[in-house]
This record gives structure tokens, sequence and C-alpha cells, in this order.
């Protein structure tokens, strides 16, 4: 039993990736799912998809691999986070479809929260904003919509759960209801400095406290599979959301270590050690991981448009093939064109949190063209990032000197990596392992299973492919995002 199975349920696909003991990937697989958009701004996925993909990849890695279930010490899952379900705790059924995390229905929920003057008591026991990104007002618009839901939930008949919850149930067949710490700090109903479910935030969303999963260490017992599942029992030893286990697979242990992930959207990480720190700045103060019993904090900056602008490219304005031809197209763009592009395809996210804004473009000429527009896809992205940076080092001046770690599938871009190095003014290394995600989930399962070492040891073994120095002189640095902001600023009023 030397081998892991890291199971990675993400927004648009779930994989699952076999690692042997020293966490080198073995295998892989892959599945993606339906996408349901049923009214403008709402996204669902259907519970039983994200089940049923997760056990069809994780039954196929194992093979690929050539291993049987016996070869598996332990799983480790990581997971889209936010994402919301409820379920029949006799029965298992789903009482709805998910509700994913990009889902603005609560937006107006939201707002009379806030005009009721209840943002400020949330943020300082949540590190959360009253934003409908996070769980707590989508269990409650579940609550609202559902016909008896509340009651039933009242009755302890129904559970509430993130999507770590949901494959940990239906793993378990129905045993185990836990969450993990991470997890449970992204739903609004989790106290993150008592590490308890918060009672009054329950109590102001109407939500039965009864509905809720038990919070445990990332590195814990989350019960055992249905032994008909995979052949044989396995153990589920390591639970994390996908940001969470990114910054343990980047192996920002240390505080002042950051990282930041460039998939769909981008979400940074800084690691502040046993310190909450609250923001003045509209970043999160969230959960970068509890082992042990013991709680290290972080500051999240999440922006909803990173590689999107480039699928936006390709789908949308049909300028490329595919992600890699924006790499050229950046270079031969000619670099006396000032174009700006604000992606805000969605409203945008931190620092600004501007859900009604939608996306512009600034400083068009009769000669911009597809290269013109490639390279401001890619800059969004390093600006986006320094607009986080700079929030992150007003909140907290410790960030200042920090080096990046960046991956995701974006991070695979040249281009855009050396433009982040050169607008943050600071260093970008990309490891050689990009798939962070399970690795972070990986390691964690592997910890708990003692076959993987301590967090320092498994620092150690980062490895570095290349690091990206900013060369950029400061005054265009400066004169370029001096110019962004203002685009900002100008969609902002626009909206
Ligand atoms: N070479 C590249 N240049 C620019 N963007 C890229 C490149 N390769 C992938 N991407 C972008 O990265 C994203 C995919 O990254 P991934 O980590 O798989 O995302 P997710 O987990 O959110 O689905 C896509 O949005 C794609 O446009
Ligand atoms: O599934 P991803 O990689 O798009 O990540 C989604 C985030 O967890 C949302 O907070």
């Amino acid at each position: 039993m030397t081998h892991i199975l890291a199971i990675d349920q993400g927004t648009t696909s779930s994989r699952a990736i076999i690692f042997d003991a020293k966490l080198t990937p073995l295998a892989s697989a892959q599945s993606e799912f339906a996408q349901h958009f049923p009214a403008s701004g709402w996204v669902e996925h259907a519970a039983s998809d994200l089940w049923v993909s997760v056990a069809g990849v994780a039954r196929a890695a194992i093979e690929k691999a050539g291993l049987h279930a016996g070869d598996i010490a332990a799983i480790g899952i990581t997971n889209q986070r936010e994402t919301t379900l409820i379920w029949d705790r006799k029965t298992g059924q789903p009482l709805h479809r998910a509700i994913v995390w990009q889902d603005r229905r609560t937006a107006g929920m939201c707002e009379q929260l806030r005009a009721e003057g209840h943002e400020p008591m949330i943020a300082a026991r949540t590190g959360l904003l009253l934003d409908p990104y996070f769980s707590g007002s989508k269990v409650k618009w579940l609550l609202d919509n559902i016909d008896s839901a509340r009651d039933r939930a009242k009755r302890g008949e129904l559970a509430f759960g993130t999507v770590d919850s949901w494959l940990i149930w239906n793993l378990t067949g129905g045993k185990v209801h836990a969450t993990d710490a991470t997890n449970a700090a992204r739903t609004l109903l989790f106290n993150i400095a008592t590490n308890r479910w918060d009672e009054d935030i329950c109590a102001l969303l109407d939500i039965p406290m009864a509905l809720l999963p038990e919070v445990r260490d990332c590195a814990d017992d989350y019960g055992k599979t249905r032994a008909d599942l995979f052949g044989r029992e396995i153990p589920i030893l390591g639970v994390a959301g996908d940001q969470q286990a990114a910054t343990v697979g980047q192996a920002c242990f240390v505080p002042g270590m950051m990282k930041s992930t460039y998939g769909t959207g981008c979400f940074a990480l800084l690691n502040t050690g046993g310190q909450m720190v609250p923001s003045t700045n509209r970043l999160l103060t969230t959960i970068a991981y509890r082992l042990g019993g013991r709680t290290t904090y972080a500051l999240e900056g999440s922006i909803f448009i990173a590689g999107a602008v480039v699928q936006w490219l390709r789908d949308g304005l049909r300028l490329i093939r595919n992600a890699a031809e924006t790499q050229g197209l950046a270079e031969a763009a000619d670099r006396t064109q000032e174009l700006v592009l604000v992606p805000a395809f969605t409203g945008l996210g931190a620092p600004y949190w501007r859900p009604d804004c939608r996306g512009a473009v600034f400083g068009l000429t009769r000669s911009s063209g597809p290269a013109e527009f490639a390279r401001a896809a890619l800059e969004s992205v390093g600006f986006q990032t320094r607009d986080l940076l700079e929030a992150m080092r007003a909140d907290w001046p410790d960030a200042a000197a920090g080096v990046l770690r960046v991956d995701g599938g974006m991070a695979a871009s040249d281009w855009t990596m050396q433009f982040l190095a050169d607008i943050l003014g600071a260093p970008v290394d990309r490891p050689r392992v990009t798939e962070t995600t399970a690795l972070g989930a990986g390691y964690l399962a592997g910890l708990g299973a003692g076959l993987c070492p301590e967090p320092e040891e498994f620092a150690r073994d980062w490895a570095l492919e290349r690091r990206f120095e900013p060369a950029m002189p400061q005054p265009e640095r400066e004169a370029r995002y001096i110019r962004w902001k203002k685009a900002v600023n100008a969609t902002m009023g626009a909206a």
C-alpha cells in the first residue's frame, strides 16, 4: 500500500491522479460534465454528475496505473469551493442541483443583509464578505425555495455540504457527514477564529444547525470508501478546498509565502501563519490549512476571469484556435498601441467586488488587431494580480518582499508569466509540478497515512522549473499600472 489517489473535483471537470509515496504522478484520468445555466447569472451542476464523474475517474486512474484498490494507502480530496448541496440523509437524494460558486442568484439577498448592517459582524467572524460567491446565502436560498426543506432540516432529515462533503458522503455510503476547515471557511457560516459553526450567523440566515457537517483537520480520518466501489475499502485521509490544496502543493508553509493559481479564474493566497489578518482592502481572510488542530491563516484575492479571457479570444472572438497561440500574437503586437482590456465579464472580484460591472476595452485604434487584443488579454491577468498584491501589501506589509509561486493551466504561458513579473516588480517562480492542487491533496492524504514527511521536509522537495525576473523599467511599470487603474475606474463608472 504505497500509493495515493488524489481526487480533484473542479468547476468544469473531475480529475484523479495516482501518486507514488514520493508524490510522483503515475497516472491520471479526467472527465468533463455539463454546466447548467437555468437563468442569467445562475450556474448549476447536477449533483449526480459530480459524484459519477469522480467515481469514474478514480477507477480509471487506478486502472491506468496498473494498480488495484489494495495498492492505495489513502485518498485525498480537493474540490471547487463554496458550491452548495443539500441532500436527504436517508435516501442520499439531492434536493436540488448544486448551486455553483459563480452563481449570482443571491445578489439581492446579500445586498439586503448588507443594507441591514450585518457585514461587519460577518466579516469579523468568517473573514468573508456578503457576496453571493459564498455558500451561506445559497443554503438560505435552497431552504427558502424548496417546499418544506426548512422544516425537514430542523428535524435533522437533511444534510448540507460543499462538494467535498458530498463526495465523502457518497464514497463512504452515507456513513460520514464531514468537511474540512478550509472548505468550512468558505461557507460564511464558520467562525474562523473559534473554528466552530457560528450560531448567530446561522440564526440570521435561518439555517438550522442540524444541517451542518462535522469539521475536521485537512489530514484526518474521513472514513473508508464502500468496499464495492473499488473492490476494497480505502481510507480517506486528506481534504482541502482546491486553492488551499494548491497552497499546500506549492509548499507555502512559511508566513509571507504566496501562490497564485491561473485556471479559469485566479486565486492568490498569502500565508499569514497563526495570525488571522483582517483585510481593510477587501481581500478575504481565510484558513490556509489546519493540521494537528493548529490553524494557519491566509489572505486571499479571488479574480473571476483569468484563463477564461483566453477562452473568450478563442470561442467568443475566434481570434485563436488554441490558448498557446496567444504567445506568438502577444510577441507580435505593436508596442506603441496602448490597448487595455478589463475582463469584467461577470463583474469584478477582489479587491473591487462589483458584480454589476461588465468588460471594457480602452485605447482602440484603426490598426488594433488580433495581436493587440491577445496582448491586452494576457496583460489583464497581470494587472489584476498586481491589484491583489497591492491590497495584500497594504493589509500586511510582510507581503512586500515576496516571490510569487504560480501554477494552473495559464502558468504555461511564458509571455504571461514574464509580464506578471514585470508588472509586479517581483520574481515569479514556476514549479516543475504544476498540478499542485492534486499534489496538495495527495500530500495531505499521504501525511494522514504516515507515508509522507512533515511539511518542512516536503517543502525541501519543491522544485523550480523556471524563475521569471522583472525586466521592465520602473517608470514604465508604474505608467502602465496607472493606465490600468484608470481603465478599471472608467469600467466601474460605466456600470
Ligand atoms: N499556453 C497558454 N496560454 C494562455 N492560457 C492558457 C494556456 N494554456 C492554458 N491556458 C488557459 O488556462 C485555463 C485552463 O487551466 P486549468 O488549470 O485547467 O483551469 P480549470 O482548472 O479552472 O479548468 C484555460 O482557461 C486556458 O485558456
Ligand atoms: O474549480 P476551479 O479550479 O475553477 O476553482 C474554483 C474555486 O475553488 C472557487 O472558489
